[in-house]
């Protein structure tokens, strides 16, 4: 379980994340949104440290992040899954390699580092391509490696910063259609920021609105985006209306 308490993070005299408080519990997925700027970077990069807040506590079962040594911190990465908007492959490596390499650095065996690359890039689809270069894939391939590095090492939380923010419109879907497949049925604790609608109506378990540093909203999505309390809940559902007043149904009629 993963509690964020009180955090607060200033650059200058940008105020980015304002005492915010959140909780993840095991086994969820919570999909964080709002506008852009308004910290949910800051606030997710804090939880492995590659945001150092000014204050507040992130507890990951029992133990505060925000107060580890350099050891201490080193281990608990290693239970934290992240995938980035950019993928950041190394060019020269095949994809089996660059999902290794990071076991492999700290100080896993070779063969069994191989052993656990083939099973997490198994796990998104992958198989085939264990020898390709990430030149030979295309983007969305490219970011499914980028899961399956941080799957590797079998985390118990993973965080997702704009998995899909990088891609071409079409080569999205599948990847939220990996990280849906791992929300639903590998039961993994996940805290996604995105702005794929579709995927937080269909997969998230709580909904977690964010405006200028706050938490505004907090609720399952049929709560936030069909009845919101906050003025971003109802940018939102206002948002939802207008796509689906050009879904393929409406389309369909378009076509006739
Ligand atoms: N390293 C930094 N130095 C200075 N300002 C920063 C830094 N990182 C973030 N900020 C500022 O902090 C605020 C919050 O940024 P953050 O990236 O967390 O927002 P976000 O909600 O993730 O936005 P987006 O959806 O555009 O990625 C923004 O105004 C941003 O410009």
């Amino acid at each position: 379980m993963l509690a964020i308490h009180n955090l607060y993070k200033q650059f200058g005299n940008l105020i980015a994340v304002n005492d915010l408080s959140l909780t993840v519990n095991k086994g969820k997925t919570v999909v964080l949104m709002g506008p852009s700027g308004c910290g949910k970077s800051t606030t997710i990069r804090a939880i492995n440290r590659l945001v150092e807040p000014d204050r507040g506590s992130i507890i990951l079962n029992g133990a505060n992040i925000l107060s580890m040594q350099p050891d201490e911190l080193r281990d608990i990465r290693k239970r934290i899954g992240f995938v980035f908007q950019h993928f950041n492959l190394i060019g020269r490596l095949t994809t089996a390699e660059n999902v290794m390499l990071g076991l492999v650095m700290s100080g896993m065996d070779k063969e069994l580092a191989r052993a656990k690359a083939v099973e997490a890039l198994d796990k998104v689809g992958l198989e085939q391509h264990l020898g390709h270069k990430p030149s030979e894939l295309s983007g969305g391939q490219q970011q499914r490696v980028g899961i399956a590095r941080a799957l590797a090492y079998e985390p118990e939380l993973m965080l997702w910063d704009e998995p899909t923010a990088s891609l071409d419109p079409i080569l999205v879907r599948e990847v939220l259609i990996v990280m849906e497949e791992l929300a639903r049925y590998r039961a993994s604790t996940m805290l996604v920021v995105t702005h794929e609608l579709p995927f937080a109506l269909r997969v998230a378990d709580e909904i977690v609105l964010m405006d200028q540093g706050s938490i505004v909203e907090v609720g399952a999505p049929a709560q936030v985006f069909v009845k919101p309390v906050s003025d971003i809940g109802k940018k939102y559902k206002e948002l939802i209306e207008y796509q689906m007043n050009t879904s393929a149904q409406s389309l369909a009629g378009k076509a006739e």
